[in-house]
């Protein structure tokens, strides 16, 4: 029963996070990150897989120590990370419109990937998961780039897109995870927490 679960926290500032863990019905309590640095740099030659399991961990087990700081009761945390990869480059959140120009002028007429780790913390262990996704975005015109820029949407998303916003009219087709595309795959999310003998939903 759910009432005799512990909580569910989210080491996340993500709130399409918070919205995906909404939709499977789980009332996830923010943790902020403040105090916790997780440094986002890849290491030298990390596959995209390996990178956003060792962030997925990073932010779970940083969540985990927040929680312990804030005296909360125990439960479990969930940390996520997402990227975007194209010809063996690891494509983060755009720093400046010039930066997300150019990653949507890479991504334009091509396939590339999307790759959420998601990762699951009692304190005592750590279980993880990616998901990984295939997009492919028709080829964009200098103005459908600036028009987009003019939106405000790539700012905050890996690849300086959004599938679930206005970059919807750009994708021609998916082939994997909607959810992990969006930031959280709820398939790999449901298998996490059976592993805690938590249930799908509650
Ligand atoms: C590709 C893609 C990414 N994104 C988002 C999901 C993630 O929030 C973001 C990638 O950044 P992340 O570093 O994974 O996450 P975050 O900084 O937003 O949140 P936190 O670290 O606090 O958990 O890009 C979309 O919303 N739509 C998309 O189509």
């Amino acid at each position: 029963m759910v009432n005799q679960l512990a909580p569910l926290y989210l080491a996340s500032q993500s709130p399409r996070r918070r919205e995906l863990l909404a939709q499977l019905g789980w009332d996830a309590r923010v943790i902020p990150l403040e105090g916790e640095w997780v440094d986002e740099t890849p290491l030298a030659r990390e596959a995209p897989r390996d990178y956003v399991l060792r962030l997925a961990r990073a932010k779970a087990e940083a969540g985990w120590r927040r929680r312990e700081a804030l005296a909360l009761p125990p439960g479990l945390v969930l940390g996520a990370d997402t990227t975007v990869s194209i010809d063996g480059l690891i494509l983060g959140k755009p720093r400046d419109a010039d930066e997300a120009r150019h990653m949507l002028r890479r991504l334009s007429g091509r396939m590339h990937e999307v790759h959420t780790g998601v990762a699951l913390t009692d304190g005592t262990r750590t279980q993880a998961a990616a998901s990984t996704s295939r997009v492919w975005f028709t080829a964009l015109a200098g103005e459908d780039i600036e028009r987009y820029l003019a939106t405000g949407e790539p700012w905050d998303k890996a690849g300086a897109y959004a599938y679930q916003g206005r970059a919807a009219a750009f994708i021609e087709r998916i082939e994997g995870s909607a959810s992990g595309i969006v930031g959280l795959p709820l398939y790999e999310t449901a298998r996490l927490l059976s592993v805690f003998g938590y249930p799908p939903f509650p």
